[in-house]
């Protein structure tokens, strides 16, 4: 239906038209003030004959999120002659055009984690209202003006929905029907867009992702790249561009935490409802670590260099710390250097200029906590037969890196494996690492590795069958259950895992460890854990045989 602007009159109600903020396929909006107080809102308009009445909808939405963080207020609605209008609370750019605006082909990743935190709680309050947005894209989240510019709104209900049936308080049903498309070209869910299936929380989240993971993409989402498009054949063509979009490669150079999101977001059941703190936590952390402070805020243009400086100083070490390469590893090493063959040009052959004093100077300063490294001799991913030490060197003794960078390489490893036995090789590893590390807590980067996991048993692409996943009451069943009932959770895994006959229900199994130990407060595996985790080793080598 086309705009026919001129014929809108300059006057609404209690509000004169002041200038065209912008228009969509539905209507447009106005800057507009009170003429009895003066003050300044934002007036959207609409056909009260358009096919696809969206103010009306959003008159409806509006109401359950009033007083909270981020939501535009309603001030009024009504109608006038042959328009509906709705007047809301005037707010600033949308992250769109701050987007583009910038010029640059990325975000920053401090603006990017503040945008994931802030969406990420605006969806938590919506859904904790039971409205779906079904429509999360940048031009639907917009700043606030002074003083609120640090504040991410969320605007166009056009297409939201009560996900909670207000009379039987049932969530509403999933189906196996196809159903048209609802959302946007960009960021709609993979499930919604490209299956028609029935959108839900999960779909807002997923599509949370895809829009962070495209502010983290120079040039954006590769579908994104050819415009809107005209033609069934481009929007065909989109839709399998997205769907055959391996998460990997979508996030290929950023922080694990948005992979692990977009994969966290695929693997929510249709009714599951979302860990919002979790994610929230994450990506605050994501930003801490990567010394950004103050992230909840969103501050645009982000704060030159900043961070690093209003860092608070490290507290300072009462007691030396215990260097972690004494000289005769740093011996080791140089040795180990000396015998590398660069284009057949010998190098560090001679060690006489290493003075201990240097080893000793070197072998100072740092300052890496004992849970954080490990081991990088017991590496076995390199494969061959270490040689024998030479009789004049000391034994060799450990050279220590950071957890996190080994959990990562062994992700890697799962992702490379093209069979079981490489797999069963990748798992005993894992095991093997937690278990003399000490350190039993599963951080981010062991559930990646998990995800790795479960992906490369359940991926058809790779070399097994594609697994059915849990039904959401299977779901819901197990993360319900108290911590004794989880523990016999896992007694059951390490059971079934030594029986299992396809790497479909090897999967099952992983997704359920999974589960069971995101749950439990401590996030340690236990001795059952273990003894899963070595028997998943075990049962991958004989089904590989
Ligand atoms: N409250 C507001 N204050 C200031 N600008 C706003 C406000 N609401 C919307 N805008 C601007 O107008 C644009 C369109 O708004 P909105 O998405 O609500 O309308 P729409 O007609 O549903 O658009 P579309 O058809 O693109 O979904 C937004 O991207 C934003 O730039």
């Amino acid at each position: 239906m086309p705009n026919d602007y001129d014929s809108i009159p300059r006057r609404m109600g209690n509000y004169w038209l002041d200038t065209r903020l912008g228009s969509g396929y539905s209507g447009s909006i106005f800057r507009a003030y009170n003429v009895y107080t003066g003050d300044y809102v934002a007036l959207k308009v609409q056909d009260v004959n358009h096919e696809c009445p969206t103010n009306r909808y959003e008159e409806y939405i509006y109401p359950l999120l009033q007083g909270a963080d981020g939501m535009p207020r309603l001030w009024a609605s009504g109608v006038q002659g042959k328009w509906h209008y709705l007047v809301i609370s005037l707010l600033g750019s949308s992250l769109e055009s701050i987007y583009r605006g910038s010029g640059k082909k990325a975000m920053d990743l401090r603006s990017v984690c503040s945008i994931a935190i802030q969406v990420i709680i605006r969806l938590q309050t919506m859904h904790n209202r039971e409205v779906l947005h079904r429509d999360i894209q940048l031009g639907n989240c917009v700043i606030g003006l002074p003083p609120n510019e640090t504040i991410i709104y969320m605007i166009d209900f056009g297409f939201s929905k009560r996900y909670i049936d207000p009379y039987t308080r049932r969530h509403i049903p999933d189906s196996k029907v196809k159903r048209d498309f609802l959302g946007n070209y960009w960021f709609t869910s993979v499930g919604v867009h490209c299956k028609g299936k029935v959108p839900s929380r999960r779909d807002d989240l997923e599509a949370t992702a895809l829009m962070l993971i495209h502010l983290l993409t120079p040039g954006g989402l590769p579908w994104t790249r050819n415009g809107v498009p005209k033609t069934d054949e481009h929007h065909r063509r989109i839709k399998r561009a997205k769907e055959l979009a391996r998460t990997e490669d979508l996030c290929r150079g950023m922080p694990s935490e948005f992979e692990e999101f977009l994969r966290y977001c695929r693997r929510l059941k249709f009714a599951e409802c979302p860990d919002y703190e979790h994610w929230i936590e994450e990506f605050r952390e994501l930003a801490r670590e990567s010394g950004f402070t103050d992230v909840d805020k969103f501050i645009w243009p982000p704060p030159p260099q900043q961070v690093r400086h209003q860092m608070k100083p490290l507290p300072v070490r009462p007691e030396a710390p215990r260097p972690t390469v004494t000289p005769a590893e740093m011996e080791n090493v140089l040795h180990d250097l000396a015998k590398l063959q660069l284009h057949n040009r010998p190098i560090l052959a001679d060690q006489t200029n290493v003075l201990p004093a240097q080893i000793n100077k070197q072998a100072e300063g740092s300052d890496k906590k004992a849970a954080d490294v490990v081991d990088l001799c017991s590496d076995t991913t390199g494969g061959g037969t270490a040689p024998e030490p030479p009789k004049n060197i000391p034994p060799r003794t450990p050279i220590r890196v950071k957890k996190a960078t080994r959990l990562e390489k062994l992700r890697l490893s799962v992702l490379d494996a093209t069979n079981n036995g490489a797999l069963s090789t990748v798992v005993a590893e894992f095991s093997t690492f937690l278990k003399e590390t000490g350190s039993k807590t599963l951080t981010r980067e062991g559930f990646a590795f998990l995800d790795a996991l479960y992906k490369q048993l359940a991926d058809p692409s790779v070399f097994v069958q594609p697994m059915r996943t849990r039904s959401a009451t299977e779901q819901a069943f197990i993360e319900n259950q108290p911590a004794h009932v989880k523990l016999g959770v896992v007694a059951r895994l390490r059971r079934e895992v030594g029986t299992a006959q396809s790497n479909r229900m090897l999967a099952k199994l992983v997704a359920d460890f999974g589960t069971v130990t995101n749950k439990s407060s401590t996030r340690t595996v236990t001795k059952d854990g273990f003894a899963f985790l070595d028997g998943l080793a075990i049962r991958l080598k004989a089904l590989h045989a």
